[in-house]
């Protein structure tokens, strides 16, 4: 790892157009800039809505990245990657063509206006902490195993991977 580079966990999900490609397509954006090195992509799961208006069902997938950015000049990418796939902000919870959210950036505990990390809800979101964890057995989020937490997660069952349509 470059000196100073910290590993940040990276959370997406699609449930509108054809989130498949659509998050095939994000990885690789997200990836593609000189400051952020892809590491290791979840399988792909689909997952019943949680919380907002009734909606169509989501595909999430989590990776984990190397990255030199600032907090801040990460979330700016992850936004950009969104807005790129013309995420429009309706209603809070509500449908979405991509959504990008950063789940950790090393150990960084931090709270403000644009950015709360650890992600707050991450802990409690099956559709993150158990591709998560299928992704890296020994993932840690402040202090419990991923594993654990996606065990008690009440989005846990209805979660499938996606073998595709
Ligand atoms: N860890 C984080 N990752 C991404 N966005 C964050 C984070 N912490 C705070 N935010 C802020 O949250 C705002 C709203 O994000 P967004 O519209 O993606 O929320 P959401 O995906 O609908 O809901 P949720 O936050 O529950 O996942 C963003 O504009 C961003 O400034
Ligand atoms: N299954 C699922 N439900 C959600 C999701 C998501 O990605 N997947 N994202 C949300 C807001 O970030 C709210 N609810």
């Amino acid at each position: 790892m470059n000196a100073g580079a910290v590993t940040a966990v990276l959370a997406l999900g699609s449930n509108l157009g054809e989130s498949r490609d659509t998050l095939s397509d994000a990885v690789a954006q997200l990836a593609d800039h000189p400051g952020v090195r892809l590491q290791a992509v979840s399988p792909v799961v689909r997952t019943r809505p949680v919380g907002g208006p009734d909606q169509p069902d989501y595909l999430n997938l989590v990776i984990s990245v190397e990255t030199d950015l600032a907090p801040h000049d990460l979330l700016a990418h992850c936004q950009a990657v969104e807005n790129a796939h013309h995420r429009v902000r309706e209603v809070r919870w509500g449908p979405r063509t991509l959504d990008v959210d950063i789940i950790t950036y090393g150990d960084t505990v931090l709270d403000d206006e644009t950015l709360t990390l650890p992600h707050p809800r991450a802990s409690t979101r099956a559709f993150v902490l158990q591709p998560w964890a299928w992704m890296d057995p020994g993932a840690v989020l402040s202090g419990t195993p991923v594993a654990e937490l996606a065990a008690k997660a009440e989005d846990l069952p209805g979660l499938e991977i996606f073998e595709g349509d």
